[in-house]
């Protein structure tokens, strides 16, 4: 089964046709493509290019310097460089190396942080930039802000086509007025996969990452030429998601799941370990809520009956299949999720700036 298309000329040029093959993809996949992104982007093949080359010539530096350089046991608000093995999912090393970023903010939080303060405002901050690759702090800036824009148009189309009342969703993404310093939280990632070292996944059975939901809004994937990322469709069965050039990949995550009252399923996905002879390099954008933001569950009178017919058509009983646990997202903000999420991958982070001292919340030994 290949994944549906669509495009983002559509997008523009006719919403509710668009809405409706979004519907249908969300109902079904969970994963789309979205093409032609070109048509409403002047600058977006350059812009992709520029984002690609300048990454891949941090990567290519040793990893001394890119640690000394960026680490991310430099910054308090997990920004920074991770070496290859050190992010865990699901309790395992990932099999990759990668650069986490963000709404690039002052500290929203002094340090340490004050008794009292809700502990996951310290998420908010400046990324690190590497000085030694001058070309990747203008390139991914820009890509940080041509997703934002396309996520947001894409969310709003989302949540017309959920809801009567589509600002109950895109209103938890919108900065406050007297909040400017903290945004949604959109984080972005570069990431590489080096091929297979000898070992890496043999018994343990190691991945570039492992199976997981998206833990924001909705996620926009560019991926190089090499391959590797699979879905997980409704039967269980796993599926890859080839690479298109200049398109990218969307998916949603567990916010749009919670939001939605499961209608629109995050649909769990992995990374298989790199096994061609030269690295993978991705770029993933997580469009996420401001940290404050409460994510409502629609009620089921608060949905379209006609999507309400079409889920119940789609899903004829049976239930969407997935090798990972049910959500981690509660009855509580959305920065709670986003701390434990976060503070389980780089428990090292953790340890050095935070500790159960200071945080009672979230940690390396904390699950859902
Ligand atoms: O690199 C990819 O293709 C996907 C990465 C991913 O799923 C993630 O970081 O959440
Ligand atoms: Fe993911």
């Amino acid at each position: 089964m290949s994944l549906p298309v669509l495009s983002y000329a559509t997008a523009h040029a006719d919403p509710p046709e668009f809405i409706r093959q979004l519907r249908h993809a969300l109902l079904t996949t969970g994963f789309l493509y979205l093409s032609s992104i070109d048509a409403v982007v002047p600058d977006w093949r350059a812009s992709w290019d520029a984002a690609f080359a300048a990454s891949a010539d941090f990567f290519a530096h040793d990893e001394a310097t890119k640690v000394e350089g960026i680490g991310m046991a430099r910054s308090r608000h997990f920004r920074g460089y991770s070496a290859y093995g050190v992010e865990v999912t699901q309790g395992r090393h990932d099999l990759r190396e990668q650069i986490d970023l963000g709404p690039d903010t002052e500290p929203a939080v002094e340090y340490p942080p004050p008794p009292g303060t809700r502990i996951e405002r310290v998420l908010y901050g400046p990324n690190q930039y590497p000085s030694f690759v001058p070309a990747l702090e203008p390139a991914l800036r820009h890509w940080h802000a041509l997703c934002t824009s396309i996520s947001c148009v894409l969310l709003s189309l989302l949540a017309e086509s959920l809801t009567p009342s589509p600002s109950r969703l895109t209103s938890l993404f919108a900065t406050r007025p007297d909040r400017e310093g903290e945004p949604a939280y959109s984080r972005m990632k570069v990431v590489r996969y080096p091929p297979v070292r000898p070992g890496d996944d043999d018994e343990g059975g190691g991945l570039g990452v492992g199976a997981h939901k998206d833990g924001g809004g909705l996620t926009l994937l560019a991926q190089d030429a090499t391959g590797g990322l699979q879905v997980q469709l409704w039967d269980g069965e796993w599926v890859g998601v080839e690479p298109r050039e200049y398109e990218l990949v969307i998916n949603v995550g567990q916010v749009v799941e919670r939001f939605s009252a499961g209608l629109y399923a995050a649909t769990t996905h992995r990374v298989l370990p790199t096994r061609s002879s030269s690295a993978r390099l991705s770029i993933p954008f997580f469009f996420c809520p401001r940290l404050d933001a409460l994510v409502p569950v629609l009620s089921p009178s608060d949905i379209h009956p006609a999507l309400l017919d079409e889920a119940a058509r789609t899903a004829n009983g049976a239930e969407k299949k997935s090798e990972v646990r049910q959500g981690d997202l509660h009855e509580e903000v959305f920065g709670l999720a986003a701390w434990r999420g976060i503070t389980r991958s780089h428990g090292d982070v953790w340890t050095k700036f935070y500790g159960r001292e200071v945080d009672p919340v979230g940690g390396p030994e904390v699950l859902a």
